[in-house]
């Protein structure tokens, strides 16, 4: 039987309310785990299947992405660092954080990019009417996801020792990892 014997943990939410920043943080605190940055990965592994002109985004290929993924996953101490969460499998996911941005504060992040203002009021909607979290609802068991306020530098900060503290606990609970099979 195959083991994790780290966490796999999804760090989620409406683009610009600080993934990466999180994802990153969390690799330097714990160097055991590795940041997939999901647009990178899908690009290198060669999971695109076309170009929305609309949004300026490449469309993932959902089913290539799970295959590429999946190996990754079954060793274990993954952060996935991705806007979209339901897809990857809920037996290989240990905690889903949905991060939450105020509004006006998103708008100024967004802003700064240079986004344009169809794409940013698309992620503003996205943000108000909590789509991601609600995704992550419908793919996984409510007592792995955790939301967490992203405005300021000292909640990644907070953020952060949260997230290496409940590994931690993970890390007791399984002394010999995790299954990787799906559990009845
Ligand atoms: N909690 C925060 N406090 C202050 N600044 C933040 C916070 N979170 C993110 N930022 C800033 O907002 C910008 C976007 O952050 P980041 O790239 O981490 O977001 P993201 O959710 O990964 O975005 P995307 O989905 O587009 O990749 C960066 O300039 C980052 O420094």
């Amino acid at each position: 039987m195959s083991t994790r014997p780290l966490p796999n943990i999804i760090i989620t939410g409406t683009p610009g309310t600080g993934k990466t920043s999180h994802a990153e943080l969390i690799v330097k605190e714990a160097p055991a785990f590795r940041h997939i940055n999901i647009t990178d990965f899908a690009k290198e592994n060669d999971c695109f299947d076309g170009y929305d002109e609309e949004r300026k985004s490449h469309i993932v290929d959902e089913d290539k992405l799970c295959d590429a993924i999946e190996p990754e996953l079954e060793k274990g101490g993954v952060i996935v660092d991705w806007h979209a969460n339901d897809l990857f499998p809920e037996r290989l996911i240990d905690l889903v954080i949905v991060l939450k941005t105020d509004n006006g504060v998103l708008f100024d992040r967004l802003n700064k990019r240079g986004y344009a203002q169809s794409k940013i009021d698309e992620n503003i909607d996205c943000e108000i009417m909590g789509i991601i979290a609600q995704e992550a609802r419908e793919g996984y068991q409510p007592e792995i996801i955790v939301e967490l306020d992203s405005n300021t530098t000292d909640d990644i900060d907070s953020n952060v020792e949260r997230i290496i503290s409940w590994v931690d606990t993970w890390k007791s609970d399984h002394p010999n990892g995790a299954s990787n099979e799906l559990s009845v």
